[in-house]
């Protein structure tokens, strides 16, 4: 496993993509942005399938590429996975994840052997003998993933990899990624349009707009103080780090946020609770009642937000840093009633069933 470091430029017709990125040993870093802001261009001239006008790419002792030449695709030892599972259609699914470690050298039966234990890392040892026809998406993707990772890549480059299935496939395919990209310890860089696979699997996110990175740091860290248009509008989500517990998260200083487990999260995981801003209710004394989470917060500003009025929060004097940009949607006539200013003190109470718990990166 290797240190990824690039500093290139790419030219597509009238589109420049111009990058410097470093990703550590085994870190997964998430790739967000626009249409159009250069995603696919980055992994593609990381894969070596467009050659860069400028600059060098490191990986670990080797480079890729510099003004002196590029190294082909095929000996770069990075494995590319995308939306469509692209198996060959001719050949059945273990001979598919045996096609990389053969084609680098591997014997007949070390090819199959390895194909083997790739298979059953990815829950498909059933599926070996079946032509890709026979597969469903979910299937197909899972068998594509025990392929990309068979290579033994140095880099993992993830494009989309959970846009082409169906939303009741996408959980199941997403903590599994999530479980063999942490056990094998792959450098990965995932581009992905959905937040959640974000908060899911990466340590940190890269936001591109117009080929350029435009902001970089934790998941956390971005959408809590989003500083591109972009990441703004990702982060139309409230974001609460903590732990994973039975009833929802338990933050780092003991507050329980109440809320449901969609995807596998053990308790005592690193987790983060998320909901939107408009299933938030504002109260000026402390609510009691059904099941929900009330935070103690300071209305920090108040902000035209299409039909409805958005309240930001910070944290009251010695509370808690997550507290702060945490958002509520109101309506006008809710801000006439409770009759507050910023700078006042006031609860921000969310429903358990209205928070979903997922496990976060490190
Ligand atoms: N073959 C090509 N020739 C010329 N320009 C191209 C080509 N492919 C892509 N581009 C341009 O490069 C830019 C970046 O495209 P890219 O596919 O990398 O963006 P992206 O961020 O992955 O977008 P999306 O989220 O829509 O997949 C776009 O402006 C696009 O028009």
């Amino acid at each position: 496993m290797s240190r990824l470091s690039a500093d290139v430029a790419v030219v597509r017709g009238s589109f420049e993509l111009d990058v410097s990125l470093a990703v550590s040993t085994g870190e997964v870093v998430g790739v967000l942005g626009s249409n159009g802001a250069g995603k696919s261009t980055l992994l593609g001239v990381l894969a070596g399938l467009h050659l860069p006008s400028r600059g060098e790419i490191v990986l670990g002792e080797r480079t890729l590429s510099s003004p002196d030449g590029s190294v082909p695709a095929y000996r770069r030892r990075v494995g590319l996975l995308s939306q469509q599972a692209l198996l060959f259609p001719h050949l059945s699914a273990i001979d598919n994840v045996a096609f990389g470690p053969r084609s680098t050298g591997a014997g007949r039966r070390a090819a199959r052997e390895t194909a083997e234990r790739w298979l059953a890392e990815v829950d498909a040892s059933t599926l070996a003998d079946r032509k890709p026809a026979q597969l469903s998406g979910g299937q197909a993707q899972r068998v594509a993933i025990a392929r990309a990772l068979a290579c033994d890549p140095e880099l993992l480059l993830l494009d989309e990899p959970f846009a082409a299935l169906d939303v009741d496939a996408t959980p199941a395919i997403r903590s599994l990624l999530r479980r063999v990209v942490r056990a094998t310890g792959v450098t990965t860089l995932m581009v992905t349009h959905d937040v959640l696979d974000a908060v899911v699997l990466a340590d940190r996110i890269v936001v591109l707009d117009a080929g350029r990175v435009v902001e970089s740091g934790t998941t956390t860290e971005v959408l809590a103080r989003p500083r591109s248009a972009f990441a703004a509008r990702i982060a139309g989500l409230d974001l609460v780090p903590g732990q994973s517990c039975a009833d929802g998260l338990k933050t780092d200083e003991g507050t329980l946020v109440a809320g449901t487990h969609p995807d596998p999260v053990d308790d005592g995981e690193r987790a983060v609770a998320l909901f939107a801003p408009a299933s938030v209710a504002v109260f000026r004394d402390e609510p009691g009642g059904s099941p929900r989470t009330a935070l103690p917060v300071r209305l920090a500003a108040m902000e035209p937000h299409g039909e409805l009025i958005r309240l930001r929060a910070a944290p009251r004097p010695g509370g808690p840093d997550w507290l702060e940009g945490l958002a509520a949607d109101v309506t006008p006539a809710a801000v006439a009633e409770l009759g507050v200013e910023p700078g006042e003190e006031v609860w921000f109470a969310v429903k358990a069933a209205e928070v979903t718990v997922h496990p976060a990166g490190r």
